[in-house]
């Protein structure tokens, strides 16, 4: 069985055992494969992802699409008392999205279905299946509900996929069975879940502190362009939180030179702005990685940095660059990575 999807074609295995074969099994001058579970995932080097909107309706069902995100800078303070550390952060949503389906069923309880090409729980750790089961708990979802996730951007990434998912599951189940919550009530649900979540439910572009839940200012940011490079590798969270080691000299340095610009409330993105206290620590747990950073940077002359906690790196190049598909496929070819092209998510 062959699947097309913006992400690549998956073909089903059924008598490969996958644990058995190494995890890119072929590369061609367009795309490589790579086995993933059973299936064999056949990606091509770069692909576009464009913009789409919030809801789609589709019969009786909801769509809702949850977009990625990258940390345009992102400063850590040292470990609070309740264990996490502090952060400030300027986050993006982009135009690359999972999907989450929402159906009513006559059941009185919720049914996760896991689908598309990337990897997700298919249990109640599922950030999707927590949300709708916290709405039920808190006696807010009184109808049994059918989510479907369609994965499409992996985890382990510092995309903040997963917690995208979890903020667009309350929007959706809030729409759908017309629960009247407020973004703020949403916001607050979503802190109890994660600390990246509650961004998701706002503004496109906001600047978070706290231990990432509190949204402190949000910010119009001028259309953008930038170069994902999503490396066959995850990085958890919290074992980069874990390795983490604040450096205060070099937490003020960043500070002194990207606060004042980011001073207005319109910003046009720049290299200048970009910074990542997590980005050492990420190559220290995959030290492939940095590798890979140098490679895309040599040949392509876009500076990369890891977004989150990694293990997805991107670049801003600025206004007037342009992305030349061709030599960046080749260049992600010989990088052995895969590349995604996108935009500022507008909404
Ligand atoms: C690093 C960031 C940057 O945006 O994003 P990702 O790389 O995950 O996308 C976030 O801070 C991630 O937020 P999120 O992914 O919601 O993390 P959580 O589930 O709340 O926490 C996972 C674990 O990371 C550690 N943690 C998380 C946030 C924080 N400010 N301090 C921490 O020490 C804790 O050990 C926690 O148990
Ligand atoms: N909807 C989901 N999609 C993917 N992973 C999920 C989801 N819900 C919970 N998870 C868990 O969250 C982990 C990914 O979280 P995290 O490392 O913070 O992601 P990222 O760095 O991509 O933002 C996964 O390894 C998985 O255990």
């Amino acid at each position: 069985m062959v699947k097309y999807c913006n992400y690549g074609s998956l073909i089903k295995l059924p008598e490969t055992k996958a644990g058995k074969l190494p995890r890119i099994l072929g590369v061609n001058s367009k795309s490589y494969s790579i086995l993933v579970n059973e299936s064999l995932l056949i990606m091509d080097f770069l692909t576009t992802s464009g913009h789409k909107p919030q809801f789609e309706e589709d019969g009786k069902k909801l769509i809702v699409n949850a977009p990625a995100k990258i940390n345009i800078f992102l400063l850590i303070t040292p470990r609070r008392p309740d264990g996490f550390h502090g952060v400030e952060t300027l986050m993006t949503k982009i135009s690359w999205y999972d999907q989450i389906i929402i159906e009513k069923t006559n059941k009185n309880d919720i049914e996760l279905i896991c689908a598309g090409d990337c990897w997700a729980p298919d249990d109640d750790t599922n950030l999707v299946y927590r949300a709708a089961e916290l709405l039920r708990e808190q006696g807010k979802l009184r109808h049994g509900v059918k989510l479907t996730l369609v994965k499409n951007i992996p985890a382990g990434t510092g995309l903040g996929s997963a917690s995208s998912d979890c903020a667009s599951t309350f929007l959706g189940i809030n729409r759908m069975f017309e629960l009247g919550m407020s973004d703020s009530e949403m916001q607050d649900y979503c802190s109890q879940l994660g600390s990246d979540i509650a961004f998701f439910i706002g503004e496109p572009s906001s600047i978070c502190g706290g231990r990432g839940e509190i949204i402190i200012r949000n910010i119009d940011i001028s259309g953008f362009k930038t170069l994902l490079a999503i490396p066959d590798v995850k990085v958890s969270t919290k074992e980069a939180y874990k390795n983490f080691v604040f450096d205060k000299t070099r937490y003020e340095t960043l500070r002194k030179r990207i606060i004042p610009e980011i001073s207005e409330k319109f910003l046009d993105l720049r290299p200048s702005m970009c910074a990542n206290m997590l980005e050492n620590v990420c190559f220290m747990i995959e030290p492939q990685l940095k590798h890979l950073k140098e490679c895309i940077e040599q040949k392509t002359g876009f500076e990369m940095m890891v977004t989150g906690s990694g293990s997805a790196m991107f670049s801003l190049p600025g206004k007037k660059a342009v992305f030349d598909n061709e030599i960046i496929t080749n260049v992600f070819e010989h990088c052995k990575c895969k590349g995604v092209i996108v935009n500022n998510n507008k909404w």
